[in-house]
């Protein structure tokens, strides 16, 4: 490959002067590699920060095209919409996910309306329904399966028909991929497209967004009966295989930086779009340090957002996003 050793060789050549780092360069970031999540909430006039999560707010559905407008300019292509559910419309059962008029379904019509050309993707699970804060049913316990997949596929279709364009299950149900993408059919709605949290790791990382939803204070228990084991990488292969093979058209890795090895799996593996969710846990650590000067923040954002590239992900789910793409417009 070279012509031998140092002094012939010379890495540092190729690093000389901006115009040969450009030609060198192995990995672009860009704006069409962003999806930016939202949380929306019940009320009126209510714009509330999330404590752990210093930048990132809850804004009401009469403040929502306000609130996402900066996106429609920067074109961000996507959006990832998650409710914040009252306690008393919480119950056992999650019965307001199935609701077709749930605050889900009202930002997706909303938004449809006002930003058409934004890509709407819609969180499929049970958390923000549920009295206990898990993504399906409990039974005696534990998380049953096949039931809650019977309800994960009736609000996965209330979300498409209300104009939500990428289904995103995130509540790794078995077998779930699947049944929604027949519930889909049945219903004609066959270019709705499923996002599949394929590789969803049980993390402590996923904290600050509990905290945002205000379902961490009524979980029960952990989520390691249906989410994966940080030990487990084979696993994931596995986890995506399945879902793809089920009609997934899109895969996720989640959490992100600390599984970048996983992402990279998939990628080679597979060769299907794949995308990470830095996740609050993560934005939470790199805020906390940006905000005490420990890191530069605009260095920081970018760099952690090209690991993604490099590992081999199409797209990121980040709350940096707005700042990324005013990053990468400058
Ligand atoms: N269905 C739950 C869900 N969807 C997205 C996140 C986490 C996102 C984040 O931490 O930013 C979670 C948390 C969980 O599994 O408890
Ligand atoms: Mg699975």
């Amino acid at each position: 490959m070279s012509i031998g050793q140092f002094p012939h060789v010379r890495p540092r050549r190729n690093r000389h002067d901006r115009f040969t780092r450009r030609l060198v360069s192995e990995n672009t970031l860009s704006t069409d590699n962003l999806i930016w999540p939202i949380f929306v909430t019940e009320g009126t006039a209510s714009v509330t920060d999330v404590a752990s999560m210093p930048g990132v707010q809850r804004v009401s559905l009469d403040r929502l095209a306000a609130h996402v407008e900066p996106a429609a300019k920067l074109d961000i292509p996507a959006i990832a919409l998650f409710p914040i559910t009252p306690t008393d419309l919480r119950d056992e059962n999650g019965t307001e996910a199935t609701n077709p008029d749930n605050l889900m379904c009202r930002a997706a019509r909303l938004l449809k309306k006002e930003f058409p050309q934004i890509g709407l993707i819609g969180d499929v699970a049970l958390d923000p329904y549920t009295s206990h804060g898990h993504d399906g049913l409990i039974e005696n316990g534990y998380v049953v399966n096949d039931p809650s997949v019977r309800i994960l596929v009736t609000q996965a279709v209330n979300q498409a028909a209300a104009g939500i364009d990428i289904i995103a299950p995130s509540d790794m149900m078995d077998g779930r991929v699947r049944a929604i993408r027949e519930a889909l059919d049945n219903d004609g709605l066959v270019n709705t497209r499923i996002m599949s949290y394929a590789a969803k790791y049980a993390s402590a990382f996923y904290g600050p967004f509990r905290d945002a939803l205000g379902s961490g204070g009524l979980l029960t228990g952990d989520k390691k009966t249906y989410q994966m084991d940080p030990a487990n990488s084979d696993e994931a292969l596995r986890e995506v295989a399945l879902d793809l093979q089920e009609g997934a058209d899109m895969v996720m890795v989640k959490p992100g930086m600390p599984y970048l090895d996983i992402i990279q799996r998939v990628r080679q593996e597979f060769a299907v779009p794949t995308f990470a969710y830095q996740v609050s846990g993560e934005y939470a650590m790199l805020m906390a340090a940006i905000q005490n000067g420990w890191l530069d923040r605009d260095r920081v954002i970018i760099e952690s957002l090209m690991s993604f590239r490099r590992a081999g992900a199409n797209g990121v789910l980040t709350y940096f996003a707005l700042e990324a793409a005013r990053l990468l417009r400058a």
